[in-house]
């Protein structure tokens, strides 16, 4: 039984890129992206984090428990429904997410351009409006040229009862 009124939660998702892949960050295709992940699902590594992070907050484990990446079940699976069954996870147990701060480490392309969209997407899987939705990105200053990496905190409150 959880008795905060808050609760932080932190999560990491991070994947390696290879040519002739689509790049999903956010249920967002990104458009010219030269790599894309390599994964059991669809590898999106935001939607990923956004979820481990809402389980940590309630320290209810990570998406691979509930989504192993040995099951050919989850095979190309869709991200957002790993997210919309994180979601449910939480709000049976009387949470719901506040706001979420998010960074997204990525060498290729500039990701800029598609802030405003990467912010909605994720906002409207969550149900939050757009300015609850912080979204940051970092090059790895060439460190890593193959890999995408996200970092996730999220605020969670009681549901009033
Ligand atoms: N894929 C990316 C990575 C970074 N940006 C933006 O570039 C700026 C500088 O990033 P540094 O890692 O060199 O500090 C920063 O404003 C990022 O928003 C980007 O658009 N796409
Ligand atoms: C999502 C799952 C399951 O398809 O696999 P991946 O797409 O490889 O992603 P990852 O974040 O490495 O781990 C969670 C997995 O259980």
């Amino acid at each position: 039984m959880f008795t905060m009124l808050y609760r932080i939660g932190y999560g990491e998702d991070a994947h390696r890129l290879e040519a002739g892949r689509p790049l999903t960050l956010g249920g967002v295709v990104i458009p010219d992206s030269p790599l894309g992940a390599v994964a059991h699902s669809d590898g999106d590594a935001v939607l990923h984090a956004v979820a481990d992070a809402l389980l940590s907050g309630l320290a209810l484990g990570d998406i691979g428990q509930y989504f192993p990446d040995t099951d050919p079940a989850h095979k190309n699976m869709d991200s957002r429904i790993i997210l919309q069954h994180t979601l449910d996870l939480i709000r049976q147990k009387g949470y719901a997410p506040v706001n979420v701060a998010l960074v997204v480490t990525l060498d290729r392309p500039k990701l800029g351009p598609l802030r405003a969209e990467i912010s909605r997407s994720v906002a409207q899987l969550l149900g939050l409006p757009e300015t609850e939705v912080g979204v940051s990105f970092k090059t790895s200053e060439g460190l890593a040229l193959q890999h995408v990496q996200t970092r996730v905190t999220v605020l969670l409150e009681r549901i009033p009862s």
